[in-house]
């Protein structure tokens, strides 16, 4: 029997502090089981808070299709962060047990856009979308910049590598290194010209199995991984667009990925936009900043097309330039989700 728990979603309500609502995604091949508040925690709707609880109690029974993946809701809260909410939550399964572990980064709580990242700077953003301005400092993203520069060198062609060696051994110590930038002159990488199914334009790109082991690298991808809740399983897929890359608008594959995406970015700054499906006049763009993080999840990753423009254009007044940018993409691996069934 597997028990996958994964994600919540905070929510402010108007007494309390730090409530949560959470929201369970479990895929077993049983069909029943039940969502449990521990001692502690509190319960109730928005208005008639009942806790804090002495005992255990049920607060939901969870019904589902066996070996497939649904979506419920639970609801506690707490009136400190310390041990967070979801410590007081768990979803058992029969006799199985699971107690979730999550991160609990603020950005979570829905937090606004901060409107100069944001254009129309009053937009909608549906809830599922998730932006982080400054999730890494400068140090942060030189470190993993060069990582993943490296990994994709290492997955490149023999030709390119030689390239690179010789670029390498014609600097001389006179010249001037800009430490700003890790990239290397394009011409030493290998960009396709368009991805197959015609959305990816002059791009480099690796999936990844593992990160290289490093003391600097370590804390970062912990955080990093701290995007995504501890239960699911991550694929990481590294996307380097040149000056003149940029990404068609579309939806992530379904069959290859489940409903989160989660995307950090390096390098030179891009606007992303995000375009409603059913609605082209429901639409965002959003500067994606170096250093910042983005997460789609649920409807929004179904229902919603996202694009990377192009850069040389404008954003609130000031220009974009066509500079190279690495993305690193953290998806979770589907269990043959079906979108309909998320709301
Ligand atoms: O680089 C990004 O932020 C988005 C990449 C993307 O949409 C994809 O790889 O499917
Ligand atoms: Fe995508």
């Amino acid at each position: 029997m597997n028990i996958y728990v994964f994600w919540f979603t905070a929510a402010a309500r108007k007494s309390l502090i730090n409530v949560r609502t959470l929201r369970w995604y479990v895929n077993s091949d049983e069909r029943d089981g039940e969502a449990t508040a521990l001692p502690g925690a509190l319960t109730g709707e928005d208005e008639g808070v009942e806790g804090p609880l002495n005992e255990a109690k049920r607060l939901m029974p969870l019904t589902g299709h066996g070996g497939s993946e649904f979506l419920t809701n639970a609801t506690a809260f707490t009136d400190h962060d310390d041990p967070p909410i979801s410590e007081f939550l768990t979803v058992s399964w029969r006799h199985r047990h699971s107690v979730s572990r999550f991160s609990t980064h603020p950005a979570f709580g829905g937090l606004p856009i901060e409107p100069s990242y944001l254009e129309p700077a009053n937009a909608r953003v549906p809830e599922g979308f998730t932006f982080i301005p400054n999730f890494l400092d400068t140090h942060e993203q030189a470190t993993l910049l060069s990582f993943a520069l490296q990994k994709l060198d290492d997955s490149g062609s023999r030709a390119y590598k030689k390239r690179r060696k010789l670029y390498a051994s014609s600097l001389s110590l006179a010249d001037d290194v800009d430490p700003d930038n890790i990239f290397l002159p394009e011409n030493l990488y290998e960009f396709q010209k368009g991805h197959y199914d015609g959305v990816i334009f002059n791009y480099r790109e690796c999936h990844l199995t593992s990160w290289p082991e490093h003391l600097s690298l370590g804390p970062i991808l912990k955080r990093l991984y701290s995007l995504l809740p501890s239960y699911v399983k991550i694929q990481t897929h590294l996307l380097h667009l040149s000056s003149k890359g940029h990404i068609m608008p579309h939806v992530d594959n379904l069959h290859a990925s489940g409903s989160w995406i989660v995307a950090v970015s390096l390098g030179g700054p891009r606007i992303l936009r995000m375009e409603d499906k059913e609605n082209k006049h429901n639409f965002f763009e959003l500067l994606l900043a170096p250093g910042s993080a983005y997460i789609q999840r649920d409807h929004i990753r179904y229902s919603y097309r996202h694009s990377i423009l192009p850069g040389g254009r404008d954003f609130k007044g000031k220009r974009i330039l066509e500079s190279p940018r690495l993305s690193i993409m953290l998806r979770v691996f589907t269990f043959s989700l079906h979108p309909e069934i998320i709301q």
